[in-house]
């Protein structure tokens, strides 16, 4: 196992009310099986993933052996470690035996597409309004729209300036956290129509969250990533669960975690940490296990000024088409 350190600045770095998302540093992880080279991405984002000191670690760990099983136990606690090395595994596994990556991670027949929203950052109101528009020119009719970094009342006129200027946008919103119980209920009582309030507590608060959704649905994110999709699901806190592969712990996971998910009632959405393209097309490639989905936050390629390699897997008419070739389908070598 070869694992190799990277670092990508985001073009427009993304405003969000946990901070600025301005850089992504990971580590492509490559194996050789079965004849074939995998590779892998493990990319962390505190947060929602082991620091990139304990990613390194485990990463270390884990090129120690080269049987599969010992090094993803090797893993075990660090999410975006266990990523990239599972995907590693998956991306050989599916090139030796010529199929596409989503058909090695269960997926029956074919799927062609995966519907994405665009995500648009903290704004003031004009630019929100313009940015969303614009997103909508691109062919989007989902629009993610980050809030909680300004005050409730301000965040309202956000929504006012974007339904005035592209009423045809099917909106959400992700407070990252940032409210408190009464602002939450305030913000599910003036938001208006949108399809759902994406983490509008700290993490995990489940109880709370739970409380919350006689006002409006809820999506977890950032509690999935800190108590586990099935603690969200067993304690009826979501309508909705965010699954980040990166945070999960890899694709195989994510397609598990989905499949119960929704098996009790609750809709699971892919989208990326800000991923580079091995990871990013390796989660197109779990939302088409899991599809039909809503749309997912698998839109992000465009955020990065430069990337690992080539995008197999670019965004056209709100959609992103899945990769047929084998694996994962992004060829290397990588470019930096
Ligand atoms: O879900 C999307 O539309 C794209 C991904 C995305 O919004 C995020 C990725 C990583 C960190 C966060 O800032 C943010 C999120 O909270 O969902
Ligand atoms: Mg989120």
């Amino acid at each position: 196992m070869n694992v190799e350190p990277f670092s990508l600045p985001l073009a427009d770095p993304v405003d969000t009310a946990r901070g600025t998302v301005s850089e992504r540093r990971g580590f492509l992880v490559t194996v050789e099986r079965d004849g074939e080279t995998g590779v892998g991405e493990a990319t962390p984002l505190p947060g929602w993933t082991e620091s990139r000191e304990a990613c390194r670690s485990a990463l270390e760990r884990a090129a120690a052996t080269d049987a599969r099983d010992e090094a993803l136990a090797a893993c075990e606690g660090a999410p975006a470690a266990r990523h990239g090395v599972s995907l590693a595994f998956a991306d050989a596994a599916a090139r030796a035996r010529e199929r596409p990556l989503y058909r090695q991670l269960g997926a029956d027949g074919r799927v062609e597409r995966v519907p994405v929203n665009a995500t648009v950052g903290d704004a003031d109101p004009a630019t929100t309004a313009a940015r969303v528009r614009g997103v909508l020119g691109d062919g989007f009719r989902t629009a993610k729209l980050k809030v909680g970094a300004r005050s409730l009342a301000d965040d309202i006129a956000r929504l006012d300036a974007v339904r005035a200027a592209a009423p045809d946008a099917a909106l959400r919103v992700d407070a990252n956290g940032a409210w408190d119980r009464g602002t939450a209920r305030r913000a599910l009582d003036a938001v208006g129509d949108v399809e759902y309030v994406e983490q509008p507590l700290a993490a995990p608060s489940l109880g709370e969250h739970a409380a919350l959704r006689d006002r409006g649905r809820i999506a977890l994110d950032e509690s999935v990533a800190a108590a586990g999709v099935d603690e969200v699901v067993a304690t009826d806190a979501a309508d909705v669960v965010v699954l980040k592969p990166m945070a999960l712990g890899g694709v195989d996971r994510t397609v598990d975690a989905g499949r119960r998910a929704r098996a009790a009632g609750v809709e699971p959405v892919v989208t990326t940490a800000f991923d580079a393209v091995y990871a990013r097309t390796a989660a197109v490639h779990a939302a088409a296990v899991l599809a039909p989905l809503p749309a997912c936050g698998l839109a992000t390629g465009d955020a990065l000024a430069r990337d690992l390699a080539a995008d197999p897997a670019p965004v056209a008419d709100g959609a992103i088409a899945v990769p047929q070739g084998k694996g994962n389908g992004v060829a290397g070598p990588h470019v930096e």
